[in-house]
């Protein structure tokens, strides 16, 4: 065997067995998601609506036995469906929105007088906090469960030969055609609204636990304000619930303020049900952290703090982390959990209480 083909040999080897690897370690990791979770969240879609044409107007004459002109009787054509934008509930993320919908086209008229059916509505479902623009230009702001927007109406049906009857014209023959629908371009944005905010110090492990618990992936790194936005990411359970959660960028002293990163984010805070409290348990007396965030909240609304929330006792992994825990929980009374969004540790823990938290305080509930 020459040289170049000993070579060309062990390249074939190296790389079937990396490959063999590659389809070990994609086979354990869609056990794992398929197991708990899988995750997509879009907060962006373009949509073209187009609403249904009108329906035409017959052109049509009574006829009956021995009744030579019988006259005009073209019924009008139905009018078409408009295009209708609906808040649901259900609906988490755009990724369940088209690029294109069409509306239904209403019924052409008929003889005797019979009028077509004007079309039903097509809706587009999408969730609450979708914000509809229009050429760059916000045109509609969705806030509130079941809230509608007109994205575009239905044509108005065409008008039968018996509209056209006069003195002057007995036996009409025009009738109209239906007219067309609108037709317009909007984008769809979703602002940041979750179910749950992650609340905490920089550096405290916030992007990495949003990281470990859902497909977003916020920049993370060794040291503070990592995070300049709120990101959002979605744990998707197997009975397709989907619990959104905001990595908030970090609190500091004052910021209700408007010192730190300011007091914006505390406005994305106020949109969340549930607050996660991320605290770094490798730092000394990790509850004066805890003491800290409750103040900011609660400086910047009165009993924001007072909220559905659970403590996550994070960084586990690191020297001091345990007697820290046991110090933390003579503290509080509330639930702690302790996890390591480095290691993976009792993430699962988190993601079933964070449900129990979504079950028991659903976002109707406001
Ligand atoms: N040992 C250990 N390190 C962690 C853990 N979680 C996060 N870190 C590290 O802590 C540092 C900060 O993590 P981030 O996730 O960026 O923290 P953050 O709270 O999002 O920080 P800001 O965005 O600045 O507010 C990074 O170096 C992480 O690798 C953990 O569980 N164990
Ligand atoms: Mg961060």
């Amino acid at each position: 065997m020459s040289l170049l083909q000993m070579y060309c040999r062990t390249v074939r080897l190296c790389t079937g067995m990396m490959i063999h690897r590659a389809r070990k370690y994609s086979a354990t990791t869609a056990q794992f998601s398929e197991k708990k979770l899988s995750r997509y969240f879009v907060d962006y879609r373009r949509v073209r609506v187009v609403a249904g044409s009108g329906g035409n107007g017959a052109s049509t004459f009574h006829s009956e036995p021995r009744k030579e002109w019988g006259g005009p009787d073209g019924g009008n054509g139905g009018a078409g469906g408009d295009v209708i934008i609906k808040v649901d509930p259900r609906v988490k993320s755009l990724a369940s929105v088209s690029a294109v919908y069409s509306g239904k086209n209403g019924v052409a008229g008929r003889n005797k007088d019979r009028c077509g059916r004007s079309a039903s509505s097509t809706y587009i479902l999408v969730p609450l906090g979708t914000i509809i623009k229009e050429g760059g230009k916000t045109v509609a702001d969705l806030l509130c469960h079941g809230q509608m927007y007109t994205a575009a109406y239905g044509g108005a049906g065409g008008k039968g030969n018996h509209f056209f009857l006069s003195n002057e014209n007995r036996a009409p023959i025009t009738a109209m055609p239906g007219d067309r629908g609108q037709e317009r371009v909007f984008q769809l944005e979703l602002r940041t609204m979750a179910h749950a905010g992650l609340v905490g110090l920089p550096n405290a492990g916030k992007s990495s636990l949003l990281c470990a618990i859902s497909n977003a992936r916020p920049a993370v790194a060794a040291y503070p304000f990592t995070t300049l936005k709120p990101h959002v990411g979605i744990v998707k359970y197997r009975d397709h619930e989907q619990v959104a959660v905001a990595d908030i960028p970090g609190l500091t002293p004052d910021a209700h303020l408007n010192s730190g990163l300011g007091i914006s984010f505390l406005r994305h805070i106020e949109h969340c049900r549930i607050l996660l409290y991320v605290l770094d348990m490798s730092s000394v007396e990790p509850w004066k952290q805890l003491q800290q965030l409750r103040f900011e909240l609660d400086q910047y609304k009165m009993h924001l703090s007072h909220r559905p929330s659970a403590i996550v006792a994070n960084k586990m992994d690191l020297p001091d982390a345990w007697n820290n825990l046991r110090a933390l929980r003579n503290q509080v009374h509330q639930r702690v959990i302790p996890v390591s969004a480095l290691t993976g540790d009792n993430i699962e823990q988190l993601i079933l209480h964070l449900r129990e938290l979504y079950d028991d305080y659903p976002l109707d509930s406001d």
